[in-house]
């Protein structure tokens, strides 16, 4: 027997029972893991302490949910959930994965709120996926638990304040005008078929990259900078790698940082070679954008003087160290903890905005006279302007804040969120469920160790919180009042209602920053091109996160008619 694998006896019925003794293989003392076909341990159950006689049976398998073709293997699909099952079963799930561990879907407005907000340090990130996102990402806000991740909450809570985002605005509106221009550049100032992600995927990193970080990552200029390769390269890797995650935890902390840098550089794989080289150079980066933050260097940002002073006295990473600064001692982060922020910031930042920028303006094509109500909307602000609208403007334009909360509550881009329950928890249910029995169940008892999905997509189109039309994309639901049903259901989201940016203490702690990313380059590129169907069909697929594809090919793609507007040929000329 392998050290840590628990003693494994069939019983009758087919019933396994045992566990690990040693404690060794499992994070959760007393869980029964067991190793399955492909050569991974799985947590078949944890008792309901976490450390009492385990045994294959739950309160929860009363809870209903899609059957399991196999043991073994479970549900296909289950990293992916389809709104589908919530549909079907009820707004609490069972999900079978392999080896038999349960897994729950929920989206239970109520329970929801126990999930995400009140026991949210019971509901946990899960350990493995946590410790990759540490090794590559260093000790940052999306990598910590607990309270090392309260106290840098707590620190980076003011950068994202209104007063400073205010500030940026100008620096955002200067970014977007590079966009534009390389766009008119592509339709050579008339009309073409652009792929406006590509434009917006650069958008979105120089936004965060000199809005935020005071570092442009050369995506507007041809001078791509090795991180935004390394980045790429390091996403794929780690899917290619991502069996390793469930060791990860075992081995995070064997010998010294060395040790473990040596060990993984002799690893005869390319996908790891790869991922160590693409670490290393986000590594580099990381380096550099610290130490120019902390001279307010703004060298090397191809704008204006006047800008590049703005973003040296106002980026992120300058208003962190301030507010790091007037912390209490005990409270400050170290430097490698600030330094965990850049890529922590990057990697949260960037492929959400673009992909909501790129779904609104899917929309706006799909509904074009909404597209020309935004656009008359922004014109008549520009009128009162010197051509650039500031924050107060942007903020004062209530069919384009209609149409970005609509496609936010309709279309997240992050569908759910997995977590592992960490300690038995009876979470209550705010519509009650029916049992596999027949009987209500009107709260479930959670046990430690088992896996969860906070549903963001379901809550936000659930018939029952926002009225029958709740799968239409309504804009004008957000002009006048909303039902009262909006209100009574509680819904813990940290924005309007919805669950697109979570809730409680691990909510998005960017999204004003991400709203305010979204007017702007929207404000600048409606009043300059017309968007229109291009000659392929778009169609939106869950890979974790929704992307636009053609041709069912699995990278992101939005092929689409761009037509730079009349009044604007000369500026582009
Ligand atoms: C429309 C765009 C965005 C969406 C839909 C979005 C959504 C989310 C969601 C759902 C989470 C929770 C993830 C989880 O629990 O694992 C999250 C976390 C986070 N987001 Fe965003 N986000 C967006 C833009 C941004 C931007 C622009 C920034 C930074 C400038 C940002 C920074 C973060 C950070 C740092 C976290 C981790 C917070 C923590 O763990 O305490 N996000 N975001």
């Amino acid at each position: 027997m392998r050290h840590g694998i628990p003693p494994v006896k069939r019983q009758r019925g087919g019933a396994i029972k045992g566990r690990c003794r040693s404690g060794y293989c499992s994070p959760f003392p007393g869980q029964l893991w067991i190793l399955d076909s492909s050569f991974s341990y799985h947590r078949v159950y944890s008792s309901s302490d976490g450390c009492g006689r385990p045994s294959l049976h739950s309160p929860l398998d009363n809870v209903q949910g899609p059957p399991s073709p196999s043991f073994w293997s479970g549900q296909p699909g289950i990293r992916y959930p389809t709104i589908d099952i919530v549909d079907k079963y009820g707004r609490v799930v069972l999900l079978k994965g392999q080896a038999g561990s349960r897994q729950l879907y929920i989206a239970d407005p109520r329970a929801l709120q126990v999930v995400s907000v009140k026991e949210q340090e019971i509901f946990e990130h899960q350990q493995g996926h946590m410790a990759m996102r540490k090794q590559l990402l260093g000790e940052g806000i999306l990598t910590v638990v607990g309270a090392q991740h309260r106290k840098q909450r707590k620190v980076l809570n003011p950068v994202f304040n209104v007063k400073h985002l205010r500030e940026l605005v100008p620096v955002f509106t200067e970014i977007t005008s590079l966009v534009r221009s390389n766009i008119s550049e592509e339709v050579k100032g008339g009309t073409g078929e652009v792929d406006l992600i590509v434009w917006l995927s650069r958008t979105a990193l120089e936004l965060i990259g000199v809005g935020g970080l005071g570092f442009s990552f050369g995506a507007l200029t041809g001078e791509e900078h090795e991180y935004v390769a390394s980045v790429k390269m390091a996403s794929f890797s780690i899917f290619a790698l991502s069996i390793l995650r469930k060791y990860l935890p075992y081995v995070e902390n064997l010998g010294t940082r060395g040790m473990r840098r040596a060990a993984v550089a002799a690893i005869p794989s390319k996908p790891i070679q790869n991922l160590r080289k693409a670490v290393d150079v986000m590594w580099r980066t990381t380096n550099e954008v610290f130490e120019k933050s902390k001279t307010a260097d703004s060298e090397g940002l191809q704008m204006d003087q006047k800008y590049r002073d703005m973003v040296a006295a106002n980026n992120i990473m300058r208003v962190l160290q301030k507010s790091n600064q007037s912390a209490d001692p005990q409270e400050r982060m170290n430097e490698d903890e600030m330094k965990g922020q850049i890529n922590s910031l990057i990697l949260a930042a960037n492929t959400t905005t673009s992909r909501s920028l790129s779904r609104i303006i899917h929309v706006l094509i799909e509904h074009p006279d909404y597209q020309e109500r935004v656009r008359s909307e922004i014109l008549a602000a520009r009128e009162q302007t010197d051509g650039s609208l500031n924050f107060d403007q942007l903020e004062a334009l209530p069919v384009m804040d209609a149409v970005i909360r609509e496609t936010l509550r309709r279309y997240p881009p992050i569908p759910h969120q997995p977590r592992t329950c960490l300690k038995e928890t009876v979470v209550p249910l705010m519509y009650p469920i029916q049992g596999r029995d027949g009987k209500t169940i009107t709260e479930l008892t959670i046990s430690a160790g088992t896996d969860v999905y906070i549903g963001i997509y379901p809550p936000n189109i659930d018939i029952e919180t926002w009225g029958p039309d709740a799968r239409e994309w309504k804009p004008e639901r957000w002009m006048g009042s909303l039902p009262k049903s909006v209100g009574d259901a509680h819904i813990p989201g940290v924005f309007a209602h919805q669950m697109t940016f979570l809730a409680g203490n691990r909510s998005c702690i960017g999204f004003k920053f991400a709203l305010l990313e979204i007017k702007v380059v929207l404000s600048m590129l409606l009043t300059h091109f017309r968007f229109s169907p291009g000659k392929q069909e778009i169609e939106w697929v869950n890979a974790g996160m929704y992307q636009p594809t053609v041709n069912k090919v699995m990278v992101p793609s939005m092929p689409i008619k761009v037509e730079v507007l009349s009044a604007r040929k000369e500026e582009s000329a």
